[in-house]
């Protein structure tokens, strides 16, 4: 098992001469940093999950425009081959909306030259940090006002919201540090999440550097674990969250939210304020990434019977106990639109 010195620190950075990223895909037995400077390189990274969330995606994006012009540099791109390098940065993957927005908010300095857009992307990757850390406290203390008892928490969480999937601290998983560091955890619920078990490899590994309490099981033990065992609340991340509050995450959250209905307990979606897009109405209109039915099925399956894989699910808002953001908490099934966020009346 890898030990990592610090893993609230960033998993997505920028070095010398390039990204320098954690590559998930050999968590949790590998910890092996890769630099990243090849445009090509960064967008199999992005689409093989090397670097994934969010988030981090934001982040990687951010830099990868930096990657692309220096690329550019070396090998005499025009500005429209750097533009286009750009475009395939942006559209690596299509579901968090964070990957668009960092891209396009480093390559609007683009003409600026390479240092101002590092300067832009290290202003993305710090921002996220210090966004984690304060819907992590706003999360913390809006379940524990809701919780009605003093007794420490049990949770349950699906896939890695955390600092794996960000620039640092986590979402989802920031919420539950910040109960840990309150002594409100009594246990942790993970998810593995197939089929690439972001639960059972990330997050486990994330909970267990730090002694937080917890157990790894099945998905499709969530809705009985919800309804048999005690479980106070469910706390997810989000990769798009639409104007009326519907929320794009990973596959198996929308049953995690039905569950959480049934039971009565909240289901709290924590995000900073760059995944939730007002240019999205609805769940809907939110694109969800069809990845590779082989990662269902394995390599060997039989191909009379392929897999049918949806890297996401949408949650609609009515089923949105919380969304909890830097900028505050919208009780979405109660009526509150994220545009509360931004002092919109709902
Ligand atoms: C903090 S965003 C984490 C979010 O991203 C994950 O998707 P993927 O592992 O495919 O990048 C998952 O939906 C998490 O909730």
């Amino acid at each position: 098992m890898a030990q990592d010195e610090d893993l609230t620190a960033c998993p997505v950075r920028w070095a010398d001469d390039g990204l320098l990223l954690i590559d998930q895909t050999r968590l949790p037995g590998e910890l092996r940093r890769v630099l990243i400077d090849d445009v090509d390189a960064l967008v199999e990274a992005i689409r093989s999950l090397a670097v994934r969330g969010a988030p981090a995606l934001g982040v990687a994006g951010a830099f990868g425009v930096a990657v692309a012009l220096r690329q550019g540099a070396r090998e005499g791109w025009d500005r429209a081959a750097t533009l286009a390098a750009v475009e395939r940065i942006r559209h690596a993957r299509p579901t968090a909306v964070n990957l668009r927005r960092g891209t396009d908010r480093a390559a609007a300095r683009l003409e600026e030259g390479v240092a101002a857009v590092l300067e832009e992307a290290e202003a993305v990757r710090r921002e996220d940090v210090a966004a984690n850390r304060r819907l992590s406290e706003l999360g913390a203390d809006w379940l524990l006002a809701r919780a009605g008892h003093d007794r420490p928490l049990r949770l349950l969480t699906h896939c890695n919201a955390g600092a794996l999937a960000t620039a640092g601290w986590g979402t989802a998983l920031g919420v539950v540090r910040e109960l840990h560091r309150r002594g409100r955890v009594e246990l942790v619920y993970v998810d593995e999440t197939r089929p690439l078990l972001q639960g059972a490899r990330l997050t486990a590994w994330e909970l267990a550097q730090e002694g937080i309490a917890h157990v790894v099981q099945v998905d499709g033990a969530a809705a009985s674990t919800i309804l048999y065992q005690g479980v106070d609340a469910a706390v997810v991340g989000a990769d798009r969250i639409a104007a009326n509050g519907d929320t794009a995450n990973k596959i198996g959250t929308l049953g995690v939210a039905l569950a959480c209905a049934h039971a009565g307990i909240p289901f709290l979606v924590a995000a900073p304020t760059t995944t939730v897009d007002p240019d999205t109405p609805d769940g809907a209109a939110i694109p969800i990434e069809l990845r590779a039915p082989h990662e269902v099925t394995g390599p060997d399956a039989d191909e009379r019977s392929p897999g049918f894989n949806p890297a996401f699910d949408v949650t609609p808002g009515s089923l949105v106990s919380a969304l909890v953001t830097e900028r505050g908490v919208a009780e979405v099934s109660r009526g509150e639109l994220p545009g509360k966020l931004w002092g919109t009346p709902a």
